[in-house]
Order: structure tokens, then C-alpha cells, then sequence
């Protein structure tokens, strides 16, 4: 470790994220409700974080609130070391359920469009977004529409579009959300290659534990609502890991299963898991 005056100077071991008594509240209906309280979790550098809870706990407002989208009503965040202000950090990228294309662009203009907000010249963001095309398996589709893809296709497009953004800390939502079982492995695997390649931080959300225990270093799982950390599991799976076949070994069995003992937990009793909870 080298010898510095500046206290906010990064070492290998500093988290890329440390997140301390992190709170939000919304306004409902003129009721406050608490969706997140008191939530303590790091995410190493180059980590890949999954996390797990009941509908409803405040996983994607956690990852609003560290992207500036929701409001964060107590806590603090640091990244590399240093408090995040309120706002939208510029180092992190957000992939939603949801792909968010622009549907009047097509896909090589969807990818490049953060390169051409950055200012990055003509050649250099061609180059780059035709090798993104090729890394997300979409070679001669580059003159397409959004309209005119599959939604296995859209998603890759809005991750290749992340990919060229290339932020420091990667929030994904549900990325793979609406899609149908088949393509949702196909497009994980694609995925959890390409993370194994570029080994950003990542913290993930997906209401599917298979899915998160295949691509994580570590699943954490939320109580219900308000949410904060119920408990966590690291996932020792060699790497790189194949995203089908590594779910018929019996550890990664073991770890399934404790990980559902622990969601049942994380559950409220009477099982009316939709989370929250109102305040005056
Ligand atoms: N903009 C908002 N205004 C008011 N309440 C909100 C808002 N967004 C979320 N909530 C409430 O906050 C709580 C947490 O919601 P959030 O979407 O973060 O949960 P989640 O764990 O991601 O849910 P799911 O797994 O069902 O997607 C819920 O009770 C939800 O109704």
C-alpha cells in the first residue's frame, strides 16, 4: 500500500461501494412510506453482488437511490472511498427491467448514443459499438429497429448500450426480467461471459435465485419491507462458471436451498409479502 496524505485515496481493499443506514421514504397518498431502512452493504471491486428479497422490500428502490433516482432520506453512500452527493453520479450505469431503447434509433445508434454524449470521435465510436454489436451476438442486425427485434435482442442491445458507457459500477434490475425461461438462459450466459471478461462491480437485482447464485460472488437477501440486509452468501462456484450446467452440481444445490430458507424467513408470516411500511 503506498504511503498518501489524501484520506480519500483508494487501495485495492477499499470497497467500490460501501453503503451505511441507508433510508428511503416515499410520499404515498399523503402517508409516508419507509421502503428502505437502515441498510449497511459494501461491494468489493469487481464484485458481483446479487441481490435477493420478498416483492415489495425496496430492492429497486436500493438501486435507485444509489443511482440518484429516488430519494435517499438518511444514510450515506461512498464510492471508491468518496461521498456520493445527491444526484446522478456519473460512474454508475443503470440496465432497467425495462430496456428502455430509443425506438427511433436503431441499434448501432441505441449502443453509440453514450459515446456521442461523451464526445468521443466519429471513428473511435464505430469501432467501438461494432465490436459491442459482435460481443452481444447481434452482427447484421446493427440497421435495425427496436420494433423490429426480439426481446432477447432489445436487452442486449440496452446492455451493449451500458457497455459503452462502461460506468465504473454497474446497477442492473431485473435485466432479464420479461423473458421467456430459454432466453433468459441463453442471454444470462451471454451475459456472465462478457462480466467475466470486463470483471466490473455489479449489484443486481432479480427476484430469480437461480439466476443470482449462477452469476454471483455473493447473494444477499433483503427482509421485507422496510428492507435492510436479512443475510448473505458467498458463492464459491469456480469461475469462469458455466451459467446452465454449474445449477446440477450439489453445492450449487446447497446453496439454493439455504438460500431459500432464508427467503422464507425474510418473508413476513401471514405471507403478504408487498412490502413497505406506512408511516404518518
Ligand atoms: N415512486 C414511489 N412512490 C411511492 N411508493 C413507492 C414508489 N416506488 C416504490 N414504492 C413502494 O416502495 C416499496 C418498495 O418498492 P420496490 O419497487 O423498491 O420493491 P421491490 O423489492 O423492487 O419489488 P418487486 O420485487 O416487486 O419488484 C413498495 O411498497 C412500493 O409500493
Amino acid at each position: 500500500m503506498t504511503q498518501t496524505n489524501d484520506p480519500h485515496a483508494t487501495t485495492d481493499t477499499t470497497p467500490k461501494l460501501q453503503i451505511r443506514g441507508l433510508g428511503c421514504s416515499y410520499r404515498s397518498r399523503g402517508r409516508r412510506l419507509q421502503a428502505v431502512a437502515d441498510l449497511d452493504l459494501d461491494l468489493g471491486r469487481g464484485e458481483f453482488v446479487a441481490v435477493v428479497g420478498p416483492s415489495g422490500c425496496g430492492k429497486s428502490t436500493l438501486l435507485k437511490v444509489i443511482a440518484g433516482l429516488a430519494p435517499r432520506t438518511a444514510g450515506e453512500l461512498r464510492l471508491d472511498g468518496r461521498t456520493l452527493p445527491d444526484g446522478v453520479p456519473p460512474e454508475v450505469g443503470m440496465v432497467f427491467q425495462n430496456d428502455a431503447l430509443l425506438p427511433w434509433r436503431s441499434v448501432e445508434e441505441n449502443i453509440a448514443f453514450p459515446l456521442s454524449v461523451a464526445g468521443t470521435p466519429r471513428e473511435q465510436r464505430e469501432a467501438r459499438v461494432a465490436e459491442l454489436v459482435t460481443l452481444v451476438g447481434l452482427d447484421g442486425f446493427g440497421h435495425y429497429y427496436p420494433r423490429q427485434l426480439s426481446g432477447g435482442m432489445r436487452k442486449r442491445v440496452a446492455l451493449a448500450r451500458t457497455l459503452a458507457y462502461d460506468p465504473d459500477l454497474y446497477l442492473m434490475d431485473e435485466p432479464f426480467g420479461p423473458l421467456d425461461a430459454q432466453t433468459r438462459i441463453r442471454i444470462g450466459a451471454e451475459f456472465l461471459s462478457i462480466w467475466e471478461q470486463v470483471g466490473k462491480s455489479v449489484l443486481f437485482v432479480t427476484h430469480d435465485v437461480e439466476e443470482a447464485i449462477a452469476l454471483a460472488d455473493r447473494v444477499v437477501v433483503m427482509t421485507h419491507g422496510p428492507g435492510r440486509i436479512h443475510s448473505e452468501h458467498r458463492i464459491t462456484l469456480p469461475r469462469p462458471r458455466n451459467f446452465e450446467e454449474v445449477r446440477f452440481t450439489e453445492e450449487f444445490r446447497d446453496i439454493h436451498q439455504r438460500i431459500w430458507h432464508d427467503l422464507t424467513r425474510a418473508a413476513p408470516l401471514d405471507g403478504a409479502a408487498h412490502g413497505g411500511s406506512p408511516t404518518r
